[in-house]
């Protein structure tokens, strides 16, 4: 008589499903967490699948776990995630199933509220705490010492004396968001865009609309337009999900949500943790959960109804993830949306090439916000040809940009430098001897961090007190920076300008999300004048006070071998001279370049992104390079240099010997990696460009499959449609 067989997959980087058979008299759905007989231990996995079959020989599944399903679209995703990346499906799995960990004690908080018994003795702080209680509310015990200024030994003592009485506080529910809360007058342009976007949502009801492309200006209101997207999946009782590249550009988001709907949406990223994580999971399985904001991992969470998916500054490199699984989350939001059916919004000032070539050939609807909201115009943008009108040796900031500052300044503006680069100097040196300071671990300059005393590897984190002799020559105070970094960038600002008040952000200081949030509010209210800061201050904040931006090393980033090198530099400075004249004064940008009549140059100049992205698309086409081919990226790794080089060459001869490679599929290399060693490890790449008709995961798989097996420590790492090439 045929049993009922559950297929279930375990997290571990398996890509196998094992079989068990379901006692008898127990339900299972697919999606269910479940406990199992695993070599000699017990292991959490996920109903896969569900069939009937002779299963005498197999153990027996012990039983289900009480946690939210895995829902169809969700176990199709990671499927195709698996697929895609060619990770093994159990490595996937721990993207998506967060258990509650049973060791972990349940922290209740404890309120009080008043018995209505009198405290046999009274005392001022005594009556303070009864007169703030006397409304009957529950507080914290924390809370209502604060509140009347005492101790929390005088609230004990209430509470010993049977004048309060403590009981668990259960946080109550978050209000819901509402559509109707305070909706924007939208211009013209937002609410066609936002019509558009608001029809895509209702569509999912019949079936899975094209995906959008909404490219506006920046400051044309995108943000605007996509609520609108968000207030009509909250009138169908639906979810959306808000993705964006960095968790430090969803607090300012938090908060403009909030003014829009009147609640804040949940945020799913790292930072939260422990009984709030396993509650907020429960409330996106459950569907309570409208709207949720988060990094990339919130595309895998079990969503009960989603029928939105915003991904916000589509174009950022922070939407691939480059450890563990690499998968690019953008892509795989597409993917998401599709399964749902959801709408899918994908917005930008820059998109990519691939998301702009998908709208060309029509596979998604393209909407514009051509202009800046309120009639406000997008900064006028200027070279500084750093040939003529260069700073003094040893400085970086031109004196055309200087006099640009100062001006705005004294208007009471404030200006903006941006350099992308941490640090103090990206090279140090002795000057007697010339010795240069390297990483131990990694082929990498060490970059002076001055505000740490430090000399740091960007690369594996090394990190060594800057040394007040030289280590060859053994020179006293002979060490010179070489470059600018931010850290140098603010020291000559604060020397130029030194009654100005001068912010430096970079994603290295201490301090995380709490105090960048400070500091990006004080910038936003004028508390400071002078705002230097890396690739965290480009993206998607609007300081109205800000009026002028300089751009420290245009050329920086152009030089690179990386194929979207001028696509990047343009959609960053883009970008950052964007944040200039989103107030009500215009802004000006200055490109400070030693190439002023450099393609991508010439385009944030003259403002003609069309034509840049004409030449772009034509310049790719040719290459055969994404979108119109697909790459992959292998990088061999071990600590044997020797051996990973011939495990390299080993793999590639190995695809040779495959008979498949031809025009439309090329293997090139090994070629030593830029960074050929990090934390010890030799690296060489390998890259595979194949047609888009080919089947390249395909090939990935046979190849690997026939290929040598790595010996020793050495590994190989597939990155499929890689997005850095170091
Ligand atoms: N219809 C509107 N009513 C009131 N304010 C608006 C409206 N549209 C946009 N704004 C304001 O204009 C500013 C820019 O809007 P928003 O941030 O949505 O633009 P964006 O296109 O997302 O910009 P970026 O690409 O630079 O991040 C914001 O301060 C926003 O509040
Ligand atoms: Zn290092």
């Amino acid at each position: 008589m045929p049993q009922t067989l559950a297929d279930v997959l375990v997290p571990l980087p398996l890509d196998t499903l094992f079989s068990y058979r379901v006692p008898d008299g127990m339900t299972l759905v697919p999606g269910q967490p479940v406990r199992v007989p695993f070599g000699q231990r017990e292991a959490v996995g996920v109903v896969w699948g569900l069939r009937a079959g002779e299963g005498s020989n197999l153990k027996v599944l012990s039983g289900p776990i009480e946690a939210p399903l895995l829902p169809d679209p969700l176990r199709a995703l990671l499927d195709f995630v698996a697929h895609w990346t060619l990770a093994p499906r159990g490595a996937v799995l721990p993207m998506a199933l967060k258990l509650a960990d049973p060791d972990r004690p349940e922290t209740t908080r404890v309120g009080v509220r008043p018995t209505g018994t009198l405290p046999r003795r009274m005392t001022p702080a005594r009556e303070r705490v009864l007169a703030a209680i006397a409304d009957g509310a529950v507080r914290q015990k924390r809370d209502l010492a604060l509140e009347a200024g005492v101790s929390a030994g005088v609230v004990d003592g209430l509470v010993d004396e049977g004048v309060l009485e403590t009981l668990p506080l259960i946080d109550p529910k978050p209000p819901a968001p509402d559509p109707d809360h305070a909706p924007a007058a939208l211009s013209d342009a937002q609410r066609a865009a936002a019509c558009a976007l608001a029809e895509a949502v209702r569509e999912t009801a019949s079936g899975v609309p094209a995906p959008v492309l909404l490219e506006g200006v920046t400051g044309s209101g995108k943000t605007e337009a996509y609520f609108e997207a968000i207030a009509e999946a909250l009138r169908m009782d639906a979810q959306s999900l808000v993705l964006m590249p960095e968790i430090a550009l969803t607090s300012t988001f938090l908060d403009r949500f909030a003014a829009r709907f009147g609640a804040r949406p949940a945020a799913w990223h790292s930072g939260v943790t422990g009984k709030k994580r396993e509650r907020l999971y429960a409330d996106i399985a459950s569907g309570a959960a409208k709207v949720i904001v988060g990094a990339r991992s919130a595309l895998f969470l079990p969503y009960a109804k989603l029928r939105l998916v915003v991904v916000d500054e589509e174009h950022d490199a922070g939407y691939k993830q480059e450890d563990g699984v690499h998968y690019h989350a953008r892509d795989m939001a597409v993917m998401r949306a599709r399964l749902e059916p959801a709408a899918l919004v994908l917005a930008s000032a820059t998109p990519s090439l691939e998301t702009r070539v998908n709208a060309e050939r029509g596979r998604y609807r393209h909407l514009r916000l051509p202009e800046r909201f309120g009639g406000r115009t997008l900064p006028q943008i200027a070279a500084v040809d750093m040939r003529k009108d260069g700073p003094p040796q040893g400085r970086w900031i031109a004196p055309p940009l200087a006099a640009a500052m100062e001006a705005a300044l004294a208007r009471g503006e404030q200006a903006l430098l941006f350099l992308n680069r941490r640090g103090f100097a990206p090279l140090t040196l002795c000057r007697a001897c010339g010795h240069r300071y390297e990483c131990p671990n990694c082929t990498a300059w060490l970059v002076e961090h001055r505000f740490r005393r430090a000399l740091v590897c960007h690369h594996c984190g090394h990190v060594e007190r800057t040394p007040s002799h030289c280590p060859s020559c053994g020179g006293v105070d002979t060490i010179v920076p070489c470059g600018p970094g931010v850290e140098r960038i603010a020291e000559e600002a604060a020397a130029l300008f030194p009654e100005k008040r001068v912010i430096t952000l970079s994603s290295d200081f201490p301090g995380g999300a709490e105090r960048l949030r400070a500091e990006l509010d004080e910038i936003a209210s004028g508390a400071c004048d002078i705002v230097i800061g890396t690739q965290l201050v480009a993206k998607g904040h609007n300081f109205p006070l800000l009026s002028v931006v300089g751009v420290v090393d245009a050329d920086l980033g152009l030089t690179s071998g990386d194929p979207r090198a001028a696509e990047r530099t343009f959609q960053l400075l883009q970008q950052v001279t964007g944040r200039a004249g989103r107030g009500d004064r215009p802004g000006r940008a200055y490109l400070q370049t030693y190439q002023p009549g450099h393609p991508v140059i010439a385009a944030l100049l003259s403002g003609d992104a069309e034509r840049f992205y004409a030449e772009e698309t034509a310049q790719r086409e040719a290459a055969r390079l994404p979108p119109f081919g697909r790459l992959a990226a292998l990088v061999v790794s071990g600590t044997d240099k020797d051996a990973t080089h011939a495990h390299a060459r080993a793999l590639v001869r190995a695809a040779h010997a495959m008979g498949v490679i031809d025009a439309d599929l090329s293997v090139l290399g090994p070629a030593e990696a830029p960074i050929a060693v990090i934390r010890g490890r030799h690296r060489v790449r390998i890259l595979v460009r194949a047609a888009r008709t080919r089947d390249l995961q395909g090939f990935l798989r046979d190849w690997l499959a026939a290929g040598p097996r790595p010996k020793g420590n050495i590994r190989v790492q597939v990155d499929v449609d890689p997005q850095s090439f170091l």
